[in-house]
Order: C-alpha cells, then sequence, then structure tokens
C-alpha cells in the first residue's frame, strides 16, 4: 500500500502560533498545514527564523498553537489535557534533537532501557527491545559503551534508536546533523530513511543540509511561518 492512502499519522489544519512581543505578537506559524503519512520523511527547510523549530514543537505538542488542529496517529489533540498529552506523547511521538543529551553515566543499552522502562514495560522486554534497536542502527557492537567511549555520529545513533524505544508513530528531528561532519551526515540522514521505511513512522526532518533532501521524500519551505506545501524531493 502506498504511503498517501492510509490516513496520515500526522496532520497539521490551519495551525497558527503567535508569540508574545511587546504590544503586539510575532506570528511563528501561519495556517500551516501539513500531513505525513506513514513511511514518509520530510524535509524542512528554511532560513533562521522561519518557524521550523516552531512547528516541531506544536507537532510534538510542547506548545498549544494559538489555533488549528493537529492530529496524532488519528487522535485530535486539541481537547486533551496535560497528562493525556503527556501519555500520547510517550507512546506516539519519538523526538530527537540536534544534541543527543545522553547520560554520562550510562552505556548505549541502558540509555535505550531506561526510556523503555519509565514507560512501564518489563526489564526483560525493554533489554530485548534495547538489543534489537542497536543492531538496527549499527551499534550491536556499542551496547556496552558510554557516551565518551562513543563517536558524535554514533551518539546521534544512539539517540535515534532511543527515540524509536516506544514504537512511535511520528518521529521529529531537529537538526539531526548540525554537529557532524558530511559522511557521517550522509549516513545519519540515510539511518533516519530506513528507519522511517522499517518501522512505518512518519518523519519531519528540520536541515540546513539541502544536499540530504533527495534522501527523503518530500521538502516543506517555512518563510515567515508560512510553508509552502511539501513538494516530491528530486530524487
Ligand atoms: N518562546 C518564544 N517567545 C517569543 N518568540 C519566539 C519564541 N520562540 C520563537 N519565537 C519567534 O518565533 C519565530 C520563529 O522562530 P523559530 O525558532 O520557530 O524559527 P526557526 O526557523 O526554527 O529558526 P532557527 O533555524 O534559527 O532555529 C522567530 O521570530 C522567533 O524569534
Amino acid at each position: 500500500m502506498s504511503a498517501q492512502n492510509s490516513s496520515p499519522s500526522l496532520s497539521l489544519l490551519n495551525v497558527t502560533l503567535d508569540y508574545p512581543d511587546g504590544e503586539g505578537t510575532i506570528t511563528a506559524l501561519d495556517a500551516v498545514n501539513m500531513n505525513v503519512h506513514a513511511g514518509e520523511i520530510i524535509s524542512l527547510i528554511g532560513p533562521s527564523g522561519s518557524g521550523k523549530s516552531s512547528l516541531l514543537a506544536v507537532a510534538a505538542t510542547l506548545v498549544k498553537p494559538t489555533s488549528g488542529l493537529i492530529f496524532i496517529d488519528g487522535i485530535d489533540t486539541q481537547g486533551l489535557g496535560d497528562k493525556e498529552l503527556t501519555a500520547l506523547r510517550r507512546d506516539k511521538v519519538g523526538i530527537i534533537f540536534q544534541q543527543p543529551n545522553l547520560l554520562a553515566s550510562l552505556t548505549a543499552a541502558e540509555q535505550l532501557i531506561i526510556s523503555d522502562h519509565l514507560r512501564g514495560k518489563s526489564l526483560r522486554a525493554a533489554e530485548a527491545r534495547a538489543a534489537e534497536l542497536l543492531d538496527v542502527v549499527g551499534l550491536a557492537d556499542c551496547a556496552k559503551k558510554r557516551p565518551h567511549q562513543l563517536s558524535g555520529g554514533q551518539r546521534q545513533r544512539v539517540n535515534i534508536a532511543r527515540a524509536l524505544m516506544g514504537d512511535p508513530k511520528v518521529l521529529l528531528v531537529d537538526e539531526p546533523t548540525a554537529a557532524l561532519d558530511h559522511e557521517r551526515s550522509e549516513s545519519i540522514v540515510r539511518l533516519l530513511r530506513k528507519v522511517t521505511d522499517e518501522f512505518s513512522v512518519a518523519t519531519v526532518m528540520v536541515t540546513h543540509d539541502t544536499e540530504f533532501v533527495p534522501l527523503t521524500d518530500a521538502v516543506a519551505t517555512m518563510r515567515d511561518g508560512v510553508m509552502t506545501a511539501a513538494v516530491p524531493a528530486m530524487q
């Protein structure tokens, strides 16, 4: 089944986000519409201050939009309270920031296991899932290494594996290659492509590396809070 035949895993309908700014407001998102389907990865580009991070924040339900609707896996998030939103994020959304933010004292496997354990899964199930995901991201040999024993690219791979632990429907990725050299950047975007396909997740990746856009399905551009429709990336 092609991704577009299913209903979107992430949907933003007419989403506007205003921030207070002195006497007035700044419109960080201006009537943004976006649909991302399972197995689809969309690049989000645009100049600094154009609203990319704001879009990820509202899509992650970390920031409430001023108006408009956000659906995650078909669930209308508008009427949900804080507790329900926390549960929705935990169960449906994976977030990957530029900096991996790994815990210095934990091994790669433990970084993953602790996140699943916090979800109430059994230790044994968490260990099995962690081993599976470390293998998927090419780090089966590094399960016992701590962050300082890993390269920047390897740390970002742990970060990606950790975001997948809860089997999310939506993956929101903010500048995953900002701290990496060219070769490692490309391998990280290829990995995001792979896990998007393999786990049927709907992925939005903010990036300044337009070079890697062809590895994704479509590219949307932000400018002054306005999004151009996502157009297919050149293959
Ligand atoms: N918490 C906030 N309070 C007030 N204004 C904000 C806040 N966060 C963002 N803005 C403003 O909203 C607009 C969009 O910012 P945003 O960070 O979403 O852009 P961006 O495209 O992610 O930029 P960058 O590439 O530099 O991260 C900017 O004008 C910014 O100054």
